[in-house]
C-alpha cells in the first residue's frame, strides 16, 4: 500500500480518481459525469456505479504525492517522482522497477486499490468508529500482556488448575523440542498434562502436524477429551478411514490432517500404513500407555520397532505411562532410547548410572540442608560440586554477594538434579508429592472353592488356576460362588454404581448376561470383541448418573486409561499376576475427580492361588490400599517363591515367610529409593516456585471480569447477537450485521461461560477463555486488519488551549523472527504510543491511553471527515514527528528485549552447559541449537522497525 497518502477537495472532473467513504471495498472509482449537482461514479473493481448529489457525496480524491508507490491498471509498480495537473485531473510521473520512465495518467491506477494503514484510510476519509479504535489498542494491550505470561497456551484448557501439571505443561512448553516421558502415577492427569503441553505448541505455533498413538479402547476417550478439554478437533485415522481417505484420492492419508489420533494397532499390523504415517511427518508424535511398548536386549517388539520409526521423522515426542518399569528396567530404558537414541546409548551404561543416585541425592540432601552457609565453608561439597558444574560454576558462586547466594544455589542444585541420568525426560509425580486423594479401602471376601474345584498341583500352569471359571465347566456361571456372592452384594447396593474387572472377555460376556438377563440389574460390558463404537456406548451408559447401567463389567482392556472416577466401587472378579496391572485396575477410580473413599472387593476362593496372591499384594506390598512404586522389582525379585507359594497355598509356614521377607525387601527398597532415584526425580518432576509462578499468571488471566467486560464488547462490535447467561455466562448467535463470517462461531449459537469453576462443573458450554478459539478469530481479525486502526475525536481539557491538534500514535514492532521463538515474551510492554502536541512534543506520559478515553468524545463520520480536511497539513507534520519520535525509542526498546532475553536464555545456556559435562558428545548439539536460536533473536530484535498500528487525531474544544 501507498505511504503519505493524500486527499484533495477539487472539483468533480471526468477521469478524476475518487474513493467512497462508506464502500471502501468498491475501490478507486472514475468520475463519469456531473452535471445537475450530481455526480456519477463508476468502479471499474466492483463493477459497479453510484450517483451522488455533489453537496454531501461521501466521497474523497485520491491523490499521491512524490516517492509513494502506485499500482497501474496494467500492474506496473510506480515510484512516483512528481505529480502534474492537466485539465483537472493528475499525471503521475516516475520510474518501474526496471528504472524505465513511466508517464500515468491517474485514469490508469489500478482500480482495485485497497487502502489499509492508519494514515492512508485516514486521509482516505475511512475514519473508524472512535469505540472499534480503542477496541483495538485495548486488544493490542491484551495480546502483549498474554504472549508475556508464563500462562500463554494453557489458559485454554478447560482444567483445574493442579499445580504438578502445570509445572510439567510449562517445563516442557518452554523447551526448544518438547521430548519426554510423562509417567505420574495412575490418574495423575498424563493425558491433561499432554493436553496442555500441545495446546501451548500448536497455540505459539511450534507445533502444527500432532500423531497420537493409542491403544483401540482409549480413542474415543482421548479424541473426546481434546475437544472438550483444550478445544482441539483431531481426526480419527483408523484402517476403514485410511481405506475410505484414499479410495477418494488421498494417496497418503496421513496428509489429509494436521492433527490425527490413531490406534497403534494400525501401525503394526499394516506396514504401508506405517510406512505412510512416516513419510507425513510430524512436529510432535504422543503415544499413550507407551508400556506396551516391549524391548529387550534378545527381542524387539514390533509395536516398539513401529513407535522408534515415527518417533525419528518426529521433532518431539510425548510417551506415557504410569508404570514405566512394568516390563522392568530394560523396558524402561528401552522408552527413554526413543527419547533421546544418543542420550541412552547404551543398556549397561544406564543401568551403571541409575546406581549413582545415591552418591548425588546425598551431595543435593547436603545443600538443601546446609544452604549457602554450608556450602561456603564445606571445601569438600565445593569440590564435589567442581568436579561436577565444572571449576568455574563454583568461583562464579563464592564471589557471589552473600545475599544471591540463596538464588544462585537454587540454581547450581537444579543444575545437580537435571544432570540425574533422566533428569530433564522423566517426569513422575506421586500421590505422597500431589495431595487431595481419597483413601482407598481393601476388603477381600473368602469364599468356598465348589467340591469338585481342584485343578491345583505343581505340575497345572499357574495363570489358569488365577480365573476358577475355566476349570468350572460351562456351567460355571451358576457353580461359582463368586458370581452368588457379586448378586448378593449387588442387592445390598442398589443405589451405588460399580465397576467389575476380570481378565477374560469371556467371562465378561457371561457375567454381563447373567446379571441383566437372569437378574435383571442394569448391566453393561467392555471387551476387547465390541466395536470402537460399542465400547464407547457402554462406558456412556455407565457413566450415565440417572437412567445409567449399575455394573460396567469389564475385561482388561478396560483397566488402562479410561476415566471412572465418577464411581466408588470396584470388583475385582480375579486378580492379575503383575502388581502394575492391579494398580491400573485400581487407577479407573483412584484418579483427580474422585470425591471419595475407592473401596475395592475381592471374592476369592480361600487356600487358593488367588488366596495367596491377593495376601502377597496386600500384606507384602500393601498394592491395594497404597501405591506401590517398587511393586514390579518385587514381583521380579519374589516370582519364583510367589509362585510355589501359589501351587502349594496350604503351606502356612511357607507363605508367611515369603510375606514376611517380602515385606522387609519393600521397606528397604522403598527406603533406599527415597534417599536415590525418588527423591531427585521428586525435584526434577515439580519446582513449587515455578508451578506458582504459572498458577498465579493464570489466576490473574481467570479474572472474570476483566474478560467478560472486554469480550462483551468484542462480540457486540462483530455484530454477535448476545443475551446474558446467568452471571459469567452468555449465549451467541450470529448476528443479522456481522461484520463478517466467523469460522469459530456455529451456526446455531454457543452457550458460553467465563468462570473456569463453571466450566469445569458444565461440560455442555463452552469455557470462553483469552484462547477459546472465537476469541483468538476475533482478536486476531481485529489486530491483523485495518478494523479501528484510525479514529478522530473531541477533547475538552482546560490545560489545553482550544484548537489544539493531538496525535495519539500506536507502534509495534515489525518482526521478522519466526512466531515458534515468541520474540514478543521479551519485549517490555509490547508496543510504543506516543501521544504528540501541535508543537511536537511528547504528553504519552502526562495524558494515559486510559484517562484519554474517558475525557474523549466521538464524533459524527462527516464532521471527522470535514475536520481531517481542515487539518490534514498538520496530521501529516505530526506525523512524521511521531515516527522521527518513536525511531528514536526504538534503541531503548530494543536494549531493554536484549537484556531481558540475554537473562533468560544464559540462565537456559547455563543448564544445558552443565548437562553437556555429563554427555559432551550429545549435548554439544543441542548448545549450538540454543546459541543460533539467540542469535536469531537477538538479529530479530537489531531488525525490528516500528510500524505505525493505529492512529488518533484529537481535537481539543472549548
Ligand atoms: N487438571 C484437571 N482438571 C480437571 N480434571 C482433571 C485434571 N487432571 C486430570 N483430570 C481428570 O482426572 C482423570 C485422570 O486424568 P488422566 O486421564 O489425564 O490421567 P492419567 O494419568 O492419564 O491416567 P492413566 O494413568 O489412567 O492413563 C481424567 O478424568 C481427567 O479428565
Amino acid at each position: 500500500m501507498t505511504e503519505g497518502f493524500r486527499l484533495s477537495q477539487t472539483e468533480f472532473v471526468p477521469g478524476q480518481r475518487w474513493i467512497s467513504n462508506t464502500e471502501v471495498d468498491l475501490g478507486l472509482g472514475i468520475v463519469v459525469e456531473s452535471a445537475n449537482r450530481r455526480v456519477e461514479i463508476s468502479f471499474p473493481a466492483a463493477g459497479e456505479v453510484r450517483t451522488y448529489a455533489i453537496d454531501n457525496a461521501p466521497l474523497s480524491r485520491v491523490c499521491y504525492e512524490a516517492d509513494e508507490e502506485i499500482y497501474s491498471d496494467e500492474g506496473v509498480v510506480i515510484q512516483v517522482r512528481e505529480r502534474i495537473e492537466h485539465n483537472g485531473c493528475f499525471i503521475y510521473l516516475g520510474e518501474d522497477a526496471a528504472g524505465n520512465e513511466v508517464i500515468l495518467p491517474e485514469l490508469h491506477l489500478d482500480s482495485a486499490v485497497h487502502f489499509s494503514k492508519p494514515q492512508e484510510r485516514l486521509f482516505a476519509g475511512q475514519i473508524d468508529r472512535h469505540g472499534l479504535f480503542k477496541l483495538r489498542v485495548e486488544t493490542l494491550e491484551h495480546r502483549h500482556r498474554l504472549e508475556q505470561s508464563p500462562a500463554y497456551g494453557l489458559l485454554g484448557a478447560r482444567v483445574a488448575l493442579l499445580p504438578h501439571q502445570l509445572y510439567i505443561a510449562a517445563e516442557l512448553a518452554s523447551r526448544p523440542v518438547p521430548r519426554a516421558l510423562l509417567a505420574d502415577e495412575v490418574g495423575l492427569g498424563k493425558t491433561i498434562e499432554a493436553g496442555m503441553i500441545l495446546h501451548q505448541r500448536l497455540i505459539s505455533e511450534r507445533a502444527r502436524r500432532v500423531l497420537i498413538l493409542l491403544p483401540d479402547s482409549l480413542l474415543h476417550q482421548w479424541l473426546v477429551e481434546m475437544h472438550r478439554r483444550f478445544n482441539l478437533t483431531f481426526s480419527l485415522l483408523d484402517a476403514e478411514r485410511c481405506e475410505a481417505l484414499q479410495a477418494s484420492g488421498h494417496d497418503n492419508p496421513f496428509e489429509s490432517a494436521q492433527r490425527v489420533i490413531s490406534p497403534v494397532s494400525l501401525m503394526t499390523r499394516d506396514a504401508a500404513r506405517l510406512e505412510q504415517a512416516v513419510a507425513a511427518g510430524w512436529d510432535l508424535l504422543v503415544v499413550d500407555e507407551a508400556h506396551h511398548l516391549g524391548w529387550s536386549r534378545e527381542v524387539v517388539s514390533h509395536a516398539y520397532h513401529c513407535v522408534e520409526r515415527l518417533a525419528q521423522r518426529s521433532e518431539g515426542l510425548l510417551l506415557l505411562t504410569a508404570t514405566p518399569e512394568q516390563l522392568g528396567p530394560e523396558g524402561h530404558y528401552a522408552r527413554l532410547r526413543l527419547l533421546d537414541p544418543e542420550r541412552y546409548p547404551d543398556l549397561d551404561r544406564f543401568l551403571e548410572q541409575e546406581q549413582q543416585y545415591f552418591h548425588l541425592n546425598h551431595l543435593i540432601g547436603s545443600l538443601l540442608e546446609g544452604g549457602a552457609a554450608f556450602l561456603r565453608q564445606d571445601r569438600h561439597t565445593q569440590r564435589e560440586l567442581a568436579a561436577r558444574l565444572g571449576e568455574e560454576a563454583i568461583t562464579h558462586w563464592l564471589a557471589a554477594p552473600a545475599l544471591s547466594q540463596d538464588n544462585l544455589l537454587d540454581r547450581l542444585i537444579h543444575q545437580l538434579v537435571d544432570q540425574q541420568g533422566t533428569g530433564r525426560v522423566l517426569f513422575r509425580n506421586t500421590r505422597r508429592t500431589v495431595e487431595g486423594f481419597p483413601a482407598r479401602r481393601f476388603q477381600g471376601y473368602p469364599l468356598l472353592a465348589p467340591n469338585f474345584y481342584a485343578p491345583q498341583g505343581a505340575d497345572v500352569q499357574l495363570e489358569p488356576l488365577l480365573h476358577p471359571e475355566r476349570h468350572l465347566g460351562t456351567d460355571w456361571i451358576s457353580v461359582d460362588p463368586r458370581v452368588a456372592w457379586l448378586q448378593d452384594w449387588l442387592k445390598q447396593h442398589r443405589r451405588d454404581k460399580v465397576l467389575v474387572i476380570c481378565a477374560h472377555a469371556e467371562t465378561a460376556v457371561a457375567l454381563d448376561e447373567y446379571l441383566s438377563l437372569r437378574l435383571g440389574v442394569r448391566s453393561s460390558v467392555f471387551h476387547e470383541g465390541m466395536s470402537l463404537v460399542n465400547r464407547d456406548r457402554s462406558a456412556a451408559y455407565f457413566a450415565d448418573q440417572e437412567l445409567g447401567a449399575q455394573v460396567l463389567i469389564c475385561s482388561e482392556i478396560g483397566s488402562e486409561g479410561r476415566n471412572f472416577q465418577f464411581c466408588h466401587h470396584l470388583v475385582l472378579f480375579d486378580l492379575p499376576l503383575s502388581p502394575d496391572l492391579l494398580e491400573q485396575r485400581i487407577g479407573r477410580l483412584d484418579r483427580i475427580g474422585q470425591t471419595q473413599d475407592v473401596q475395592i472387593h475381592l471374592p476369592y476362593y480361600r487356600q487358593s492361588p488367588t488366596d495367596v496372591l491377593m495376601q502377597w499384594y496386600h500384606q507384602g506390598l500393601n498394592a491395594f490400599e497404597r501405591v506401590c512404586a517398587v511393586g514390579d522389582a518385587l514381583y521380579q525379585r519374589f516370582a519364583q517363591p510367589l509362585h510355589a507359594a501359589m501351587h502349594q497355598p496350604e503351606d502356612a509356614a511357607a507363605l508367611e515367610s515369603l510375606l514376611h521377607a517380602t515385606q522387609e525387601a519393600r521397606e528397604a527398597l522403598e527406603q533406599e529409593l527415597a534417599e536415590g532415584r525418588d527423591r531427585l526425580l521428586e525435584m526434577s518432576s515439580f519446582n513449587a516456585e515455578r508451578a506458582d509462578q504459572v498458577l498465579q499468571a493464570m489466576q490473574s488471566e481467570d479474572d472474570v471480569s476483566r474478560i467478560q467486560t472486554y469480550a462483551e464488547r468484542l462480540f457486540d462490535r462483530f455484530g454477535i447477537s448476545l443475551q446474558p447467561h446467568g452471571r459469567h455466562g452468555l449465549v451467541l448467535h450470529p448476528g443479522e450485521h456481522m461484520l463478517c463470517q466467523l469460522a469459530e462461531l456455529p451456526e446455531e449459537g454457543m452457550t458460553l461461560t467465563f468462570s473456569r469453576e463453571e466450566a469445569l462443573q458444565r461440560e455442555e458450554i463452552e469455557f470462553m477463555s483469552w484462547e477459546h478459539p472465537l476469541m483468538i478469530e476475533l482478536m486476531e481479525m481485529l489486530t491483523h486488519n485495518e478494523m479501528g486502526n484510525n479514529a478522530i475525536c473531541m477533547l475538552k481539557l482546560p490545560a489545553l488551549p482550544p484548537g489544539t491538534l493531538l496525535l495519539e500514535a500506536i507502534y509495534e514492532l515489525n518482526l521478522t523472527v519466526p512466531r515458534a521463538l515468541q520474540l514478543p515474551r521479551y519485549l517490555p510492554g509490547g508496543y510504543v504510543r506516543l501521544l504528540l502536541d501541535s508543537e511536537g512534543r511528547d504528553l504519552s506520559e502526562v495524558l494515559g491511553h486510559q484517562p484519554l478515553n474517558q475525557l474523549a468524545q466521538p464524533l459524527k463520520l462527516s464532521t471527522s471527515q470535514n475536520m481531517v480536511r481542515m487539518v490534514r497539513d498538520k496530521i501529516t507534520v505530526q506525523l512524521q514527528q511521531a515516527q522521527q519520535l518513536a525511531d528514536a525509542r526504538l534503541p531503548v526498546l530494543r536494549e531493554t528485549a536484549l537484556q531481558t532475553l540475554s537473562l533468560e536464555r544464559d540462565a537456559a545456556y547455563q543448564r544445558l552447559e552443565a548437562l553437556a559435562r555429563v554427555n559432551p558428545a550429545v549435548d554439544e548439539a543441542e548448545l549450538e541449537a540454543h546459541r543460533l536460536d539467540t542469535r536469531t533473536l537477538q538479529q530479530g530484535l537489531q531488525n525490528a522497525r516500528l510500524r505505525l498500528d493505529a492512529v488518533r487525531v484529537i481535537v481539543v474544544a472549548d
